[in-house]
């Protein structure tokens, strides 16, 4: 007989709350971290995974569901074939080819265009009204990539881009300060890696300006100090590789994060890859940057005009005549 007697005749509630879902494609290091942040965080009703080798991805799942006994009830599915991701609120793209001991960037990339026409057409047919957030690498071009695959409107293409670097240069600054990276605003942008650009103006500690807080805490800085810090972001990044081989954890709780912007449409600002065309001085064609961000349900709600200095503002587009380079190589 029935599992549990119910305790009067009522129809069951109408179900009000809609059924949120987030697909996460590529069963890798970074995709499994990304989604079991997302389900420690309760962020969906529904998590699927997607990835191209069927064993591993079997297992994954299972060691998820598995976890069930100690986290919010999410239905966790996966399968190679993207039916499964029907209806998502958000697609996570960490799938991409690993980069070959001494293969180029260029050749890279040209594996993971290959991989993108397989991957973000099928997203976008079975949920045309997703948001699509691209955490593969070189993430700026491959959210170019793609928003042109997928014909959506630019605001629902999201690239992680410096949010992670950001996430980095905070610890760094905190750490160096004393203070909680939680009260640490500070941003990276630009192009994600080698080439961000570290905004110092845009620094503040619990809403005070980092050069004033370092001056009224008698900390001696010089602007290397700061500087020495963006190095630090960079160079962790390669001394992480070298220790364990990848990143996860990290990335995993920057998307995450993102995730819950989307998911609950929290509004926040944050460093991500987004169409930067028309914003300082960027107009030699399409490309995507990391610029401060609003995100909500919709996406993109906005970007922010944050002051940039002469310097910073020409790096960026320094940047993006890079990328424009690269992508024009691409064919797409
Ligand atoms: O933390 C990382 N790890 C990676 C990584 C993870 C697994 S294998 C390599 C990393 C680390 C160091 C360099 C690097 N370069 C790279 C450039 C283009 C590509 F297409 C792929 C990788 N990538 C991938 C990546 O983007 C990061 S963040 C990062 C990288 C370089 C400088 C600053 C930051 Cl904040």
């Amino acid at each position: 007989q029935a599992f549990f007697k119910s305790i009067h005749s009522a129809a069951p509630p109408s179900p009000t709350k809609r059924h949120t879902k987030i697909s996460v494609i590529g069963a890798g290091n970074v995709g499994m971290a990304i989604a079991q942040t997302i389900l420690t965080q309760d962020l969906v009703d529904e998590l699927v995974l997607i990835d191209a080798k069927p064993d591993k991805l079997r297992g994954e799942m299972l060691d998820l569901q598995h976890a069930a006994a100690f986290l919010p009830r999410t239905k966790i599915h996966a399968s190679v074939d993207y039916a499964i991701t029907v209806g998502s609120d958000l697609c996570i793209v960490t799938a991409g080819a690993r980069q070959n001991p001494g293969e180029s960037r260029l050749n890279l990339l040209q594996r993971n265009v290959a991989l993108f026409k397989n991957i973000i057409p099928p997203l976008a047919r079975h949920s045309p009204d997703t948001i699509l957030m691209i955490v593969s690498n070189p993430v700026d071009v491959l959210t170019y990539i793609s928003w042109k695959l997928s014909g959506f409107p630019s605001n629902r293409v999201i690239g992680a881009g410096t949010n992670l670097d950001s996430s980095r240069f905070r610890f760094l600054i905190a750490d160096h300060l004393d203070v909680n990276a939680q009260d640490v605003q500070a941003y990276i942008v630009g192009e994600h890696g080698d080439s961000s650009v570290a905004l110092w103006s845009s620094i503040s500690i619990g809403g005070v300006p980092v050069l004033s807080f370092l001056e009224k805490q008698q900390i001696a800085y010089e602007k290397e100090t700061l500087e020495n810090i963006h190095k630090a972001v960079i160079e962790s990044a390669y001394e992480v590789i070298r220790l364990k081989g990848y990143t996860s954890w990290a990335i995993g709780y920057s998307v995450a994060n993102l995730a819950r912007s989307v998911l609950r449409d929290q509004r926040k600002i944050h460093p991500v890859s987004v169409l930067a065309k028309g914003f300082y001085g960027i107009d030699g064609g399409e490309v995507f940057l990391s610029l401060p961000a609003q995100i909500g349900r919709g996406g993109v709600m906005g970007v922010t005009n944050i002051h940039l200095t002469d310097e910073e503002a020409q790096r960026l587009r320094d940047s993006a005549k890079t990328i424009l380079e690269v992508q024009s190589q691409l064919g797409l």
